[in-house]
């Protein structure tokens, strides 16, 4: 079990490893309040003008669960209404077939190439949103070229938003 995960945290572990099966709409919550967890900590930090850097976040919680059946785009956004806004959204863009070549690769529930070309998909549809400032960057550069890519966008968006008040996602 991971320990350092709060108890909601450890529900989406053992869901993700299959250990634990939990309905659609549950698991999508769940992943939303465990955003939400974090907002208070994430706003303390923001204030203290601290740059906070999340992985996924809001925008792969609607990417996964809009692929799957039955789910419209709208739905899957509003639990995550009033998050934190990112001043800079990096999209990290590699072919489904470059990354399952990768290592880590493999087991997970969602880890399954039709089912990756859906989320794909849902994800150009959240990047046609222009009130966010997405920013594709190529991964299938090196490691070393990607870091420089990224470092330079994020540094030039730390200057740029400075003294620009936090704002409030998809609102
Ligand atoms: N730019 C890159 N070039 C080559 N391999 C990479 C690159 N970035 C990550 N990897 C490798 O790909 C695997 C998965 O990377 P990771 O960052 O964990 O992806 P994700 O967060 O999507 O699971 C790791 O083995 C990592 O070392
Ligand atoms: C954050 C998030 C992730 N996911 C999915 C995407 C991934 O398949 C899986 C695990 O994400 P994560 O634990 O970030 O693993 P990694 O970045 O190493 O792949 O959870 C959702 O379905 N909804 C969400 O809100």
């Amino acid at each position: 079990m991971d320990t350092h995960l709060g108890r909601i945290g450890q529900l989406i572990s053992s869901y993700l490893g299959r250990e634990k099966n939990l309905e659609d709409h549950t698991i999508h919550l769940l992943f939303s309040a465990n955003r939400w967890e974090h907002v208070p900590m994430m706003k303390e930090k923001l204030h203290q003008g601290i740059t906070v850097v999340v992985d996924r976040y809001a925008f792969s919680g609607v990417a996964f669960t809009s692929a799957k059946e039955n789910f419209c785009l709208d739905w899957c956004k509003q639990p995550d209404v009033g998050l934190p806004k990112p001043d800079l959204i990096l999209f990290l863009q590699l072919s489904p077939e470059e990354a399952a070549e990768r290592g880590n690769f493999g087991h997970e529930r969602y880890e399954i190439s039709s089912f990756q070309e859906k989320v794909l998909q849902s994800f150009y549809c959240l990047m046609k949103d222009k009130t966010l400032n997405w920013k594709t960057v190529d991964a299938s550069k090196s490691i070393e070229d990607l870091h420089r890519e990224i470092r330079s966008i994020a540094e030039e968006t730390m200057q740029k938003v400075q003294n620009k008040p936090l704002g409030e996602l998809w609102k």
